[in-house]
């Protein structure tokens, strides 16, 4: 039977009786049914926010969100109460579908913040107005939290006069020294922790309290100078263009540390770019260019290393929105580590094009941001925003730093940006 239902699959546009299913994208239900809508580079800003839709009742026990009428087994199936929800590890408990198919109200009754419903299987549910609220807003706005959103401040080389810091003897090693450095990243990007203790153990000790060091094939906690102990141009002299780390990854790092611990020769200054403000400068002049970007996707690797060739499950664009905000969540450019551009061969030359004015804005005086890093400075950088680089140089030099995964800072970040009950608040309805 499974051989048959398995025969009748469509596989790159023929029928397949082959034992592993594969889908072609010819296959109706993978289309989505409007191409992506990526011809608009959106930040959030809360002026956008629009106000709260009005719940209420419909004849028929209805609730209803300004115009959207809300089904009764998503109600029932988002029941907050600690029966329906494990009040410590906040899962469903509720078995979904057990819920009657004609589940339906028999009984509402509304304080001034809330609706508490009498289901007809018998249970009792209260729903906050703000919940019920949330359920028909924009998805943009739902996103707000999830994705732990704010305004971001975009940069150019101007940067070197208000470099985003905190100053490391005001906090210690403290929940308040990680709070304040994740806001600023969330908001520029990249944050300095200045006068900070100069030692590995104590940067790992600072990296660490912001989540765990992710391993790698490089290692974990890294500390390294120009002796090529791993097969990759980071460990040697030469210069580095303006790239993100881990393109080869399918989850690139969000995070990543560099803490100089010595250098006793020539050059090797640092240079960061604010890939958020590129991509909004590609956009306003030359949007074709932005979206063969936003829509040809990108191969990479990572195979210097001896039985090790890294490459991500699938390629990415260089910019990946969310295919339903339209938003720009990250950027993956590294021409050093870049394999197969996702394109019949004929038509590759559109994505150099493309590719050519995202360097070029990349490489920008105004954009480019060079200084000369020092002991006693840790750099943290958003690695799906803001790319980093550095000129050649000589005699010995020492960075140790981590990397971070994206969803677990921005969890932190969200925990202490919007708190527990906001976070929580918005899972089913935001
Ligand atoms: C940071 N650390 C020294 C560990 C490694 C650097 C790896 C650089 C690599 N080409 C990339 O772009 O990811
Ligand atoms: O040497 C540096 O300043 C940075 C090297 C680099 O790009 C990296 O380690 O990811
Ligand atoms: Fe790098």
């Amino acid at each position: 039977m499974a051989a048959r239902v398995l025969g009748r699959i469509r596989c790159g546009g023929k029928s397949s009786n082959v034992p592993f299913p594969c889908f072609s994208a010819s296959i109706n239900w993978q289309k989505p049914r409007r191409p992506t809508p990526i011809h608009h580079i959106r930040f959030y800003s809360p002026s956008r926010i629009q106000n709260a839709p009005s719940i209420g009742l419909k004849e028929g026990a209805k609730i209803t969100a300004g115009t959207k009428e809300i089904p009764n087994i998503w109600l029932r199936d988002n029941c907050q109460c600690a029966t329906c929800v494990h009040p410590d590890t906040k899962q469903r408990l509720l078995d979904t579908f057990l819920i009657p198919k004609d589940i339906h109200i028999e009984n509402t009754s509304k304080t001034e913040d809330a609706i508490k419903v009498q289901w007809s299987d018998g249970h009792m549910s209260e729903y906050s107005k703000a919940f019920l609220e949330d359920t028909a807003r924009p998805f943009l706005d739902r996103a707000i939290v999830r994705q732990g959103m704010v305004p971001p401040q975009l940069w150019g080389a101007e940067i070197h006069d208000t470099l985003p810091h905190v100053h490391y003897p005001e906090f210690g090693n403290s929940p308040a020294l990680v709070k304040s450095v994740l806001n600023i990243i969330r908001t520029y990007g990249l944050c300095t922790i200045a006068a900070a203790p100069q030692t590995p153990e104590e940067t790992e000790k600072i990296l660490s309290s912001i989540a765990f060091i992710r391993e790698t094939h490089y290692g974990g906690f890294y500390d390294f100078t120009a002796d090529l102990a791993s097969k990759d141009t980071a460990y040697t002299n030469i210069a580095l263009e303006a790239h993100t780390d881990n393109t080869y990854f399918s989850d690139p790092a969000g995070l990543q540390a560099f803490h100089l611990l010595e250098h006793d020769g020539e050059g090797g200054e640092s240079l960061l770019v604010d890939g958020f403000k590129v991509a909004a400068d590609l956009k306003r002049e030359d949007p074709q260019a932005y979206d063969v970007l936003a829509r040809t996707n990108v191969h990479s690797h990572a195979s210097g290393n001896e039985g090790i060739s890294i490459q991500p499950y699938r390629g990415f664009p260089v910019l990946q929105h969310d295919p339903v905000t339209g938003l720009l969540l990250q950027v993956r450019w590294n021409s050093s580590d870049r394999a197969g551009i996702e394109l019949p061969v004929d038509e590759v030359e559109i994505w150099y094009d493309a590719a050519r004015k995202w360097d070029a804005l990349l490489k920008k005086e105004e954009n480019e941001y060079w200084h000369k890093m020092t002991p006693g400075s840790i750099l943290i950088f958003d690695n799906w925003r803001v790319l980093h680089g550095r000129s050649a140089f000589t005699g010995k030099r020492r960075i140790c730093g981590g990397y971070i995964n994206r969803d677990d800072w921005i969890s932190k970040f969200k925990m202490g940006y919007f708190g527990q009950d906001q976070v929580m608040g918005k899972l089913a309805s935001g």
